[in-house]
């Protein structure tokens, strides 16, 4: 163990030495012990603790050969007497990127591409039918540095990126969700945070924009794109109805419940972010969201320290510097009741494959009755009041507080 650990702790962004949080407990509690744990952490699905399910071994050889992380699970639902069991298998990649920032942005892309063929086919070979990747994935997310020439980079929703990936939904008869810095041609080539939806039979059915531009730390992105400008689109695909819900969005509750609104079944969080800002939240707020809005959810974080060439600062008084930080990968899958699958490696690319019993959904909603119990209308009441310019907070104030003691 002692080997292993002092091994493994060279691995920049291991949690002491371990690739997850997860590992760490499993490799250091009694196994009694250790499901105990995990039952308090990760949930129970069907009173059961999550179950693992085989991959096939053409994925296992692309994994060990391509070193990514596998890991597969599957969520149950009860057996119901009228419908039959709805059951899609679907894959989130996490990924580094390819090449260092210096390197021409041709060989950037490419070398990324590169990467992640192994790691699709392997979600192909596992029979995956709707497979999401991280937010920007075909480039490094250089949106700290607020440097105009990363905008080269970007690429209209049936770019080059989209056309690669879609030789992959044809092969696999795959749906596939493509997060890509776009730029619009026909609006003034507009810059945009863009998610494509990719069909199982490689045709574009739709696409969305991120609503929500962070404005922290060193996420400069509102240097680069405009908040979206498409809602809260679900695509009904051949194996249930998606939405995605594009990384900082994910603390913005109203967001992830308009997507349940209009219906969603699984919702995808392609993210990137780093350990310093925001570990704590990542296991909390998405598992939230799918608790509360009766859908599963997909969260994909980046892995690795991406340095560009030119230090920069952010306003906040640090020091100039060169990299955002590390983005902590993690990425998991959580269920409308309450479970969730482990994280993804800390460190390492990773295909993380769950099968999940879209009969939950309802399940969920006919047992907690938030969808009938919630109050849209007064919602929908104090909101209306909110936005306008004479708003006053709804505050009774106990009038013996400014009353001076005689
Ligand atoms: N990409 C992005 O929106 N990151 C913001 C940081 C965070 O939300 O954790």
């Amino acid at each position: 163990m002692e080997k292993r650990e002092e091994k493994q702790s060279l691995e920049e962004g291991s949690i002491c030495g371990y690739n997850s949080l997860q590992h760490l407990l499993s490799e250091n509690l009694k196994p009694q012990l250790y499901q105990e744990v995990s039952r308090l952490l990760l949930g129970l699905n069907c009173g059961k603790t999550l179950e693992t399910i085989a991959v096939s071994e053409s994925a296992k050889s692309l994994s060990s050969k391509h070193d990514f992380d596998l890991q597969a699970f599957k969520f149950s639902a009860d057996k119901e007497l009228l419908r039959e069991p709805r059951v899609v298998r679907v894959g989130l990649i996490q990924n580094s990127i390819a090449l260092p920032t210096t390197a021409p942005f041709s060989g950037q892309k490419k070398a990324i591409f590169e990467k992640l063929g192994p790691i699709i086919d392997a979600a192909g070979a596992s029979g995956v039918n709707i497979l999401c990747l991280q937010e920007a994935w075909m480039m490094p997310f250089a949106f700290c540095t607020r440097e105009k020439s990363w905008c080269e980079l970007a690429e209209p929703v049936n770019g080059e990126s989209t056309q690669f990936l879609q030789e992959f939904a044809c092969k696999y008869n795959m749906v596939i969700v493509s997060p890509i810095l776009e730029r619009d041609i026909n609006h003034g080539e507009t810059l945009w945070n863009t998610a494509v939806i990719i069909g199982n039979n490689g045709n574009i059915i739709g696409k969305h924009r991120k609503n929500h531009i962070p404005r922290v730390g060193d996420f400069n992105e509102s240097t680069y794109y405009m908040e979206g400008n498409t809602g809260h689109p679900v695509f009904e695909t051949a194996y249930g109805k998606i939405a995605v819900n594009i990384c900082y969005g994910r603390h913005h509750p109203l967001n992830w419940l308009a997507f349940g609104l209009n219906g969603a079944e699984i919702v995808f969080n392609p993210s990137a972010t780093v350990g310093e800002l925001s570990e704590p939240l990542w296991p909390v707020e998405a598992r939230n969201a799918a608790i509360a809005n009766s859908y599963f959810v997909g969260s994909i974080n980046r892995v690795g320290t991406e340095i560009f060439p030119n230090p920069f600062t952010s306003g906040d008084g640090k020091p100039q510097h060169s990299d955002f930080g590390h983005f902590y990968g993690s990425s998991y899958f959580s269920a409308p009741d309450a479970s969730c699958t482990p994280s993804l490696s800390r460190y390492k690319d990773g295909l993380m494959i769950s099968d999940m019993d879209l009969n939950l959904c309802r399940q969920m909603k006919d047992k907690w009755g938030f969808r009938m119990t919630a109050r849209y209308e007064l919602y929908a009441d104090m909101l209306a009041r909110y936005l306008k310019p004479d708003f006053e907070p709804q505050v009774i104030t106990d009038p013996l507080l400014h009353k001076k003691s005689s």
